[in-house]
């Protein structure tokens, strides 16, 4: 199997080559820790491995066999315990900024699904890895648990349908929207946290001012014409395997969206408003209990920011713009986002 490393890729390190392997995977890993202590992205984020975590095992084997058994024996048995690395059956491919994250750790949660803490940009980034590459990288599951990853760029990659159908046609997908206007805004808000001297909202929203003709070739506007990234989805995938979810209800009732994502995915509605707490402090709902753990967890400080304001008029032109592409993306899914009053 390919190194996940390059012995040169190592030598460029942090400031050799930005688009060196390492410096990206560094970053993503880095990023993907930003619940801190959370879960299997803490554990990747700290370099460990997510079998390290106690699994259920196939057969559990007697505490005094345990004691019996040799080191190497040992080692085998948890091996067959632990499972197995599969090729994800279900993605959350989108959006940037739409709450993907929080739906993730949610649903991880569940037993039955295991997911990739760190976002691996396999089928943007990554590709030329090859498909065993991106295998390594999931956990081990057992018989009939679901594995997971979510990275957000995939939905507005032109390459990625076809990529990933041609790694299996049956991938369930999902895709998380939230109001293109605020989702625009909160990807503003995100890349001011990192190059504080960008221009501002406005002026980078607009191609002319005057005129007012909107700047479609930015990313912070063009990822949110949902529309139009969904018809190259459908070149590939039926619309009963893309399941939409609301950025919004996953805030205003996250065990509602989720009951809908687990039956989607299949699985018995284990997660319900019994996991979840509002957490007036963050201003958002927060688990009771993180997976793996018995603490009560909110997403990491980078996830609910406080957004600068925006003049309303700025606001009420993007409005406009996005109009014509909510309606026809509300008669694509066959769902009513709100997006819109
Ligand atoms: N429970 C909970 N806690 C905190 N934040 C929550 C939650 N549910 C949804 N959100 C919203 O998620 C937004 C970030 O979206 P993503 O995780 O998709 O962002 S990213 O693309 O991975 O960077 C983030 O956007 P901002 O508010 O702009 O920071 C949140 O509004």
């Amino acid at each position: 199997s390919p190194p996940l490393l390059r012995a040169s890729d190592a030598a460029a390190g942090p400031s050799g080559d930005p688009r060196s392997l390492r410096t990206r995977l560094t970053y993503e890993w880095t990023r993907a820790s930003e619940p801190a202590g959370f879960g299997a992205a803490a554990r990747a984020s700290r370099g460990l491995a997510d079998e390290a975590r106690p699994e259920r095992p196939l057969v559990s084997p007697s505490p005094d066999a345990s004691r019996k058994v040799s080191p190497r024996l040992a080692g085998k048995l948890s091996a067959l315990g632990d499972g197995s690395r599969k090729l994800p059956q279900a993605l959350i491919v989108g959006v940037k900024k739409g709450g993907t994250r929080a739906l993730l750790e949610f649903l991880r949660v569940h037993p039955d699904i295991r997911a990739v803490g760190a976002e691996p940009h396999f089928f943007d980034r990554h590709y030329d890895n090859g498909l065993q590459w991106y295998r390594d990288l999931m956990p081990k599951t057992l018989e009939g648990q679901i594995t997971m990853e979510k990275t957000p760029s995939y939905f507005v990659t032109r390459e990625a349908p076809a990529r990933i159908s041609a790694m299996s046609r049956d991938t369930k997908l999902i895709v998380v929207v939230r109001d293109p206007v605020t989702r625009a805004i909160s990807d503003y808000t995100q890349t001011l946290s990192k190059k504080p001297d960008i221009p501002s909202f406005e002026s980078l929203t607009f191609k002319n001012r005057t005129t007012g003709l909107i700047d479609t070739s930015w990313s912070a506007v063009q990822i949110g014409i949902y529309a139009k990234h969904l018809d190259n989805w459908l070149q590939y995938f039926p619309m009963e395997q893309i399941l939409f979810v609301s950025g919004e209800r996953l805030i205003s009732d996250p065990a509602g969206e989720l009951g809908r994502v687990q039956d989607f995915l299949g699985l018995k509605r284990i997660i319900t408003d019994k996991h979840f707490y509002f957490n007036q402090t963050k201003g958002f709902p927060c688990l009771k209990k993180a997976e793996g753990s018995s603490k009560p967890h909110c997403l990491g400080k980078t996830k609910g920011r406080t957004h600068p304001n925006i003049h309303p008029e700025v606001v009420q032109r993007l409005r406009d713009f996005y109009r014509p592409f909510n309606m026809k993306f509300y008669q694509m899914t066959g769902q009513f986002f709100g997006w819109d009053d």
